[in-house]
């Protein structure tokens, strides 16, 4: 499979993902903008993959970024989702262009919904729906000393 073809648009997402459970797979969801993909994310998403059979991560839209994070994001986001989906532990990509991805995660109704231990369980969106559901809400480790704003910054003092 190419990696392009694992980037599926909202239309597509849902029977892909019926499929999947209906072999049986369990689905585990994530979400970020993952603007500069750094070691931290990596080793977040290989080990959210982990967590079930098939990983479906959410990816803001440049227009949901910048709403989020101002100067933001470096990189447009079929890059971010180019370089997302060439991983060989994410199983999809999927854009969303609203400032939360609850809409996304209602459609999906994942087994698991992952983020990194930076975000309580109460604070991860869409964690009501996919406990009401029967899933699980899980949160993974940071590797500590890793984000896009630190190597921005890092950057920055090299320029200086
Ligand atoms: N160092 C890290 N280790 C593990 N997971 C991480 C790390 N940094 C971010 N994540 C996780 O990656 C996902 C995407 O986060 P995000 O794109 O905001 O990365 P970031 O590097 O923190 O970016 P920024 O510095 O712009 O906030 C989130 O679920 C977050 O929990
Ligand atoms: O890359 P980030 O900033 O970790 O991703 C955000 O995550 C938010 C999170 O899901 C809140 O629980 C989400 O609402 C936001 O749209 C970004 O994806």
């Amino acid at each position: 499979m190419w990696s392009k073809d694992k980037i599926l648009s909202r239309a597509a997402l849902p029977a892909v993902v019926a499929d999947w459970k209906a072999q049986g797979q369990r689905v585990v969801f994530t979400n970020g903008c993952f603007d500069l993909l750094h070691l931290g994310h990596v080793d977040y998403l290989e080990k959210a993959r982990h967590l079930g059979d098939r990983l479906v991560v959410g990816l803001n839209t440049d227009a949901s970024v910048s709403c989020l994070k101002p100067g933001r994001p470096l990189q447009d986001e079929m890059s971010r989702a180019r370089i997302l989906a060439s991983l060989l532990f994410v199983d999809a990509v999927v854009l969303f262009d609203e400032q939360t991805p609850l809409a996304l995660i209602e459609t999906v109704l994942p087994d698991i919904l992952v983020k990194g231990d930076d975000y309580a369980i109460s604070g991860i969106v869409g964690h009501e729906v996919v406990l009401a559901n029967g899933g699980q809400v899980l949160t993974v480790p940071l590797v500590a000393g890793y984000s896009t704003t630190r190597i921005v910054e890092r950057i920055r003092q090299l320029g200086s």
